[in-house]
């Protein structure tokens, strides 16, 4: 992995892009605010004002989040839930509610997947990343969502996908989900529009979180190498363009989705599981008989 890491000390200390204060009085959701992108996404919120609700399944990664929180007297909300339970989902909002009142922002963080071949994935495995990247965002902005039109009252989401313009080879469930995450943010982005509702998606490339130790070895080598600024980023380059998005900043901007992955998109192939053999430069091509 490259050398662009993030701790704590440097999310107290890495300079914001934006100006401080300028979510004063906002009410943040970050999903999956516990680790990686989204703890980063969560102190880049707080540093610029707002009040931060964060969920996640494990409760441990929440409350390590809400003692940092707690010892800088800033406010947040750590409440466990699975995205992909929409009356824990519920539960989740009307915490946020008692809370702090309706949010004004929902960075619809959390999600995942495991690497392996397309014609391997079992149908179950399917599912689950289906559901956590898909439906469990879905669930999330479909949630906020209704209590903003509910309650007469717009606000602001940021989808967090994948960069998959090209496919994501070794990881087609999730390459799927997250295309459909895009889709149904252009969908929704003029839906909503008329209760001030505006929605966007952050596409990153490879970015050197946790989240990254649950891939092969080889394959987490080529991560550092797989753009043309041969580096991986880290969770603080994507939580300011989280909070960009998040900010008013970004007014006139909704429906679309902005890729940060280093140039990824531009530059050679990336592979999140050994790179076949016929990909090899090596590799002379047989005839493959067509019927
Ligand atoms: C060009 C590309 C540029 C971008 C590259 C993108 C790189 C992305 C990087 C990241 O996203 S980093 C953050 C990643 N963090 C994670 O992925 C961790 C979270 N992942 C998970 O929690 C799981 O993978 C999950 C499936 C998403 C979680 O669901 P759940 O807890 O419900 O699943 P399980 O009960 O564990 O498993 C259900 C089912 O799924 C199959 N399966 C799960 N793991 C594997 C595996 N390692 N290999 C093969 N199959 C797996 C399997 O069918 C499981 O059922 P059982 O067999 O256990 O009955
Ligand atoms: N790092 C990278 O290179 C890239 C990451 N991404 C995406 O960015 C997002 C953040 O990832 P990153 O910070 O890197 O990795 P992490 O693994 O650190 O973050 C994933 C977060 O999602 C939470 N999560 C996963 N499933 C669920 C669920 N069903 N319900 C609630 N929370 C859940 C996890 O918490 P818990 O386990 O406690 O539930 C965890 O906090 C993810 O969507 C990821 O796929 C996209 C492209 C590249």
């Amino acid at each position: 992995m490259s050398a662009r890491t993030v701790d704590d000390l440097r999310l107290d200390d890495a300079p914001l892009a934006l100006a401080s204060g300028l979510l004063d009085g906002r009410t943040a959701i970050v999903s999956g605010g516990g680790s990686g992108i989204g703890k980063a996404a969560a102190w880049v919120l707080a540093r610029l004002g707002a009040r931060v609700a964060i969920c996640g399944r494990n409760p441990e990664r929440l409350e390590a989040v809400q003692s940092a929180f707690d010892a800088r007297g800033w406010p947040i909300l750590a409440h466990p839930c699975d995205i992909r339970d929409e009356a824990g989902i519920e539960r989740l909002l009307d915490a946020v509610a008692a809370r702090f009142g309706l949010p004004d922002i929902l960075i619809n963080n959390a999600g995942g997947q495991f690497a392996q071949g397309a014609s391997q994935i079992a149908p179950k495995g399917w599912r689950a990343v289906i559901e956590t990247n898909l439906t469990g965002c879905w669930l999330m902005m479909q949630a906020v969502a209704r209590r903003w039109i509910d309650g007469g009252r717009g606000g602001v989401i940021v989808n967090v996908t994948a960069a998959n313009g090209r496919g994501m080879p070794g990881i087609a469930h999730s390459a799927a989900a997250r295309a459909g995450v895009e889709n149904v943010t252009r969908t929704a982005a003029v839906e909503w529009a008329p209760h001030g509702i505006r929605i966007n998606c952050l596409a990153p490339g490879l970015v050197d979180s946790g989240g990254l130790s649950v891939y092969p070895e080889a394959a987490r080598a080529a991560f550092a190498r797989a753009n043309p600024q041969r580096a991986t980023g880290d969770p603080w380059d994507i939580a300011q363009i989280i909070a960009f998005l998040a900010s008013d900043t970004t007014r006139f901007l909704t429906g679309t989705t902005i890729t940060a992955d280093g140039g990824g998109a531009l530059w050679g192939d990336l592979w999140t599981i050994e790179r076949p053999v016929y990909f090899s430069d090596s590799f002379q091509k047989a005839e493959i008989h067509v019927a």
